[in-house]
């Protein structure tokens, strides 16, 4: 066990939120989440002088020091084992998976997810698996997704889906004796889920489902663990009973390969789909089945079940319940993905931003030093804002998990159900709208973060360039990102009826998370036209938030006029819909997640007791997160009439500059407080003491036999001359 308990119970949220007042200045809290860093002399130390505030008192506002407790800890435990250590070189793909698999037999039984974490309440003991699974994705993301699919994904899944009946599979999983892949996606179907074809034919003789696949266009695919190393699925196939009646898609235990010799069962074709792009760790496979036979009792029958002689029967006894486990399953994965991607986001500008604050390139003629890359106002553009978005999702992550995670107990305790219907419907909207903005955030924060490095950036030992191929793949798995967002404007855009009649109580009853809080009054907002006539009038917090209130009404109005022009032109529901997406539905979304993100940052900065030089820091991070997205936006202020002329757009120029400028001083310091330790970036470029050259060089004379002459230099090197 390390210095640190991680197997400390998590406290109830409005406990800790009430000690969280006290936390920026307990010293042992501090001690724990929030080590010294090295004092090495040199430009990195010159901007740790210069920030206006302590780092650490940052960072317990912006994540929760429970949370950060976990974390850390599991970091020390990780980072003790040599079993989970980094390789060097890259491995063969073979030689990765067989790595990662090792590495996830040992996580699971190393005991670092102790046997009471089961007995917690639903809510505290899913904030300590995502702060696990956050915490390992750093470490290795191979690793987190093989055990988030095959362990935590699977036995939330089960706990949500399954009876009792089925807590033998739990204990398996538990005790490292099954692994589990999460199947549903067919070689022809991925987004349309409801219309995958795989069968599981109820036959009331044997009380037995046959699982069959009709043909490869049915087989399964990209599961993870699948490949290779799985003993079972979670199958989700269309159920039938024997009257040739089809129930609809359903949750099935399918045994796959024996657990002790690793071989498929006869009736299986199971196989693995070869190189990736990335997370080449993962064993991503396919199966088809020929007329499988699994017991009837492996249908996850939480919702509905089939008796012995073949009724099928729906469970709708209980339905707060059922609305718990659609909940969970649908969006806990989402909500882990968003948590991963905010990890990266905060690595990828800790190495850029470091190495910036290091490099030295060009300046002005005569100058005696040459300046740091920090120095100029260009980098500061490409790279703090993604500074400033990573220090907002933070907070939002925070505040919203707990929120959804309260939503999901609340339903298994059997709370009133009108009010969970709404805020369930509320939560899915948020996170689909908030998937996609901070997956691509991420992704291109990491793209940035890669050239702001220059050719140091592409070296392997800089970590940047596996982090994108890793991180790539979360735009489209757990929901492609363009798919999610049509969800989330179809459910913001029919509310808009309710701005037009000015139905305060109805927008307050079906929003009680208050995400469309900015349709109050929303035909009046849209009057508001833009008045400011120096960069102080859109340079403070209140511009902010009143021009993305008129934003998110304009782009509310225009997708539902353009939805009802469409419609009254003769076209049909799911054709208007597909015409409006790229232009309306789209950007519509992004808003609302932007939005969001801007609001829950916006309750934080009024929490009481946060220090205010913090909060000054805090509320720069707000302002350049909050223009950078509106300065994106223009178009619409233009479009809406909020603004003519360029008055507004130089005036936004010219606030995202002075911005940057003045949180130059800070950014070294607001990057400590949202930086992992040294052993989780691995980046020779990014780490804590800034001595970058020193550990280039150690890069380039450690690298094995990158000094030896090659073993095929005969078949390159110059012929002997002929001394003739
Ligand atoms: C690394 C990785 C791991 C994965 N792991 C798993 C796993 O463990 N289990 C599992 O079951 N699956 C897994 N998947 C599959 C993943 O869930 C699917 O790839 C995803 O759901 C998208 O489906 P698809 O690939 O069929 O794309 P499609 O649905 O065919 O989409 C292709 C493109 O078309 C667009 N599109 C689709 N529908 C529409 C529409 N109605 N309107 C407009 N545009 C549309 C999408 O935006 C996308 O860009 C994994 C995928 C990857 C890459």
């Amino acid at each position: 066990m390390g210095i640190v308990d991680v197997r400390q119970p998590l406290g109830e949220h409005q406990q800790q939120q009430q000690q969280q007042h006290h936390r920026h200045d307990d010293m042992q809290v501090l001690k724990e989440v929030a080590p010294d860093l090295p004092v090495v002399p040199g430009p990195l130390n010159d901007y740790r002088q210069t920030a206006s505030f302590n780092w650490k008192q940052l960072r317990v506002v912006l994540e929760d020091p429970e949370i950060l407790r976990v974390k850390m800890n599991l970091w020390r435990r990780l980072d003790a084992d040599p079993v989970f250590a980094h390789p060097k070189v890259t491995p063969t793909v073979e030689e990765q998976k067989r790595h990662v698999s090792n590495q996830l037999k040992h996580f699971v039984g190393k005991d670092l997810i102790p046997q009471e974490v089961h007995s917690w309440p639903y809510k505290n003991k899913t904030r300590f698996m995502m702060a696990i699974n956050a915490a390992t994705s750093s470490w290795n993301k191979n690793l987190s997704v093989k055990w988030g699919l095959g362990v935590s994904l699977f036995t939330n899944a089960l706990l949500s889906l399954g009876t009792e009946r089925h807590l033998p599979f739990y204990e398996a999983v538990w005790e490292n004796r099954f692994l589990f892949a999460l199947v549903m996606t067919e070689v022809g179907h991925g987004s349309n889920t409801k219309s995958v074809r795989t069968t599981a034919t109820y036959d009331p003789k044997t009380q037995e489902f046959i699982v069959n696949t009709p043909d490869f266009q049915a087989a399964k695919c990209w599961a993870g663990n699948l490949g290779k190393t799985c003993t079972h699925a979670l199958l989700f196939a269309q159920l039938i009973t024997a009257d040739d009646t089809c129930h609809g898609l359903h949750a099935f235990l399918v045994p796959v390969r024996h657990p002790e010799t690793l071989m498929p069962y006869p009736g299986v074709t199971v196989g693995d789909l070869g190189e990736k792009i990335g997370l080449n760790g993962i064993d991503n496979g396919f199966v088809m089945f020929n007329n499988y036979r699994i017991p009837r009792e492996n249908l996850l029958n939480r919702t509905g079940d089939v008796t012995a002689e073949g009724e099928y029967e729906s469970c709708f006894q209980n339905p707060e319940q059922i609305l718990g486990a659609a909940l969970e399953n649908l969006l806990a994965g989402r909500v882990a993905i968003s948590q991963e991607s905010i990890h990266d986001l905060c690595t990828a500008v800790t190495v850029s931003v470091r190495y910036a604050a290091v490099r030295k390139q060009g300046g002005p003629r005569n100058a005696k030093e040459e300046l740091s890359l920090l120095e100029y106002p260009l980098h500061q553009w490409r790279l703090f804002p993604y500074v400033a978005a990573a220090c907002t999702f933070k907070v939002f992550i925070g505040d919203f998990t707990d929120q959804y995670l309260e939503l999901v107990e609340q339903s298994y305790k059997g709370a009133e159900m009108k009010d969970l219907t709404s805020t369930a419907s509320e939560v899915h909207a948020i996170v689909s709208a908030m998937k996609p903005l901070i997956t691509w955030t991420c992704a291109s924060a990491l793209q940035e973060s890669r050239e702001a490095c220059g050719g140091h950036g592409y070296l392997r030992a800089s970590v940047i360039g596996s982090m994108r191929a890793d991180h790539d793949a979360t735009v489209t798995y757990e929901g492609d990102n363009n798919v999610l967002l049509q969800q989330a404007s179809n459910w913001i855009v029919k509310h808009w009826n309710l701005a037009k009649q000015d139905n305060t109580s109805a927008i307050l009853e079906v929003s009680p998370l208050g995400t469309l809080h900015f349709l109050i009054n929303g035909e009046e907002k849209l009057k508001g036209r833009f008045s400011g006539s120096n960069v102080g009038d859109v340079m403070n917090v209140h511009f902010v938030k009143s021009a993305y209130e008129w934003l998110m009404c304009w782009l509310t109005q225009a997708l539902d006029t353009e939805l009802q022009r469409l419609k009254s032109a003769g076209l049909d529901r799911f054709t208007a819909r597909g015409r409006v997406h790229a232009f309306y539905s789209k950007p519509l979304a992004l808003a609302y997640g932007e939005n969001n993100v801007l609001c829950y940052f916006w309750e934080k900065l009024r929490t009481p007791g946060i220090p205010s030089n913090v909060k000054h820091v805090m509320e720069h991070l707000y302002l350049l997160f909050g223009l950078w997205c509106i300065q994106r936006n223009l178009v619409y202020f233009y479009r809406g009439n909020f603004a003519n002329g360029s008055q507004m757009a130089d005036l936004i120029q010219e606030a995202c500059q002075s911005v940057c400028h003045l949180l130059k001083p800070d950014i070294v310091a607001v990057i400590d407080a949202i930086a992992h330790p040294d052993s989780v970036i691995k980046s020779i470029l990014g780490r804590a003491d800034g001595k970058v050259y020193d550990h280039l060089y150690d890069a380039y004379m450690s690298q094995q036999g990158n000094m030896d002459r090659p073993s095929w230099w005969k078949e390159v090197a110059a012929k002997p001359q002929s001394k003739l």
